[in-house]
């Protein structure tokens, strides 16, 4: 499973960032089936630039993505018809439909999601816009994991959650890679994202400072930590 060959997203001396400037500079990664992969780093560090970038929903500025072992240049609605989950930032649920009907947008089966989600049966007929905030997290999670993506990215997906919504979150992406998937994780809280993660990438002012095994990082939690709150870092 470590062997590089079988990365199914790659980042390979990445740039990228905004009006032809980069914030995120030459960073490498990868992510291979059945393993979660997690990003830390400070405010600003470019976290959310380089998941972006790998989705396709942000022009590099310079290196490549890798998919499935070939550079892509491909949109983010291509790469999601091509196997991409993508679970952004911002509430991206739509606030006037249903839980029902937000679930009959995405790209799977809605009783599969509800499958991995039984908590939103109750909630079905609720408009979106109505649910907590860990319910929404919960939704979008569940929709973009019925899809059976290849290759999952979340972005922040315990922000402002309560810690036993994070741990059901971060559950279902464990059961998710465990299927095949191979999950990267964009996150602020360090400790509940390791204790699901496989490996980890510490990223500051835009590159990689820090890498290996989740075991590792958990390990050294104190030094990832005072990593994460952009001090000093040395693993
Ligand atoms: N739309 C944008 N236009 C211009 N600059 C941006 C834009 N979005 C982010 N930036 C800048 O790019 C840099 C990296 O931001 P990014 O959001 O990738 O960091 P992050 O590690 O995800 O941090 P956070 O946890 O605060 O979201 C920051 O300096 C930020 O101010």
């Amino acid at each position: 499973m470590s062997d590089e060959s079988t990365a199914v997203l790659r980042a390979r001396g990445l740039f990228a960032g905004y009006r032809k400037i980069p914030c995120v500079r030459d960073v490498s990664l990868d992510v291979r089936p059945g393993e979660i992969v997690v990003v830390l780093g400070p405010n600003g560090a470019g976290k959310t630039t380089t998941l972006l970038t790998l989705a396709g929903a942000l022009p590099g500025l310079g290196g490549e993505v890798q998919w499935r072992g070939n550079p892509t240049k491909a949109s983010l609605h291509r790469r999601v018809r091509d196997g991409l989950g993508v679970i952004p930032e911002e509430r991206s649920v739509i606030s006037r439909l249903t839980v029902h009907d937000n679930l009959r947008i995405g790209q799977g089966p809605v009783e599969q999601a509800l499958d991995l989600f039984p908590e939103l049966r109750p909630l079905l007929r609720r408009r979106a816009g109505l649910l907590s905030g860990g319910e929404q997290r919960m939704l979008l999670t569940a929709r973009a994991l019925a899809a059976q993506p290849t290759v999952l990215l979340a972005d922040e997906l315990s922000l402002g959650l309560a810690p036993k919504i994070v741990t059901r979150l971060m559950q279902a992406l464990r059961g998710a890679a465990d299927r095949g998937a191979g999950v990267l994780l964009v996150e602020q809280h360090a400790r509940q994202a390791l204790a699901v993660a496989d490996r980890a990438y510490i990223l500051q002012r835009g590159s990689v400072v820090w890498s290996g095994s989740a075991d590792e990082a958990r390990q050294n939690l104190r030094r990832v930590e005072r990593a994460y709150l952009g001090q000093d870092v040395g693993v």
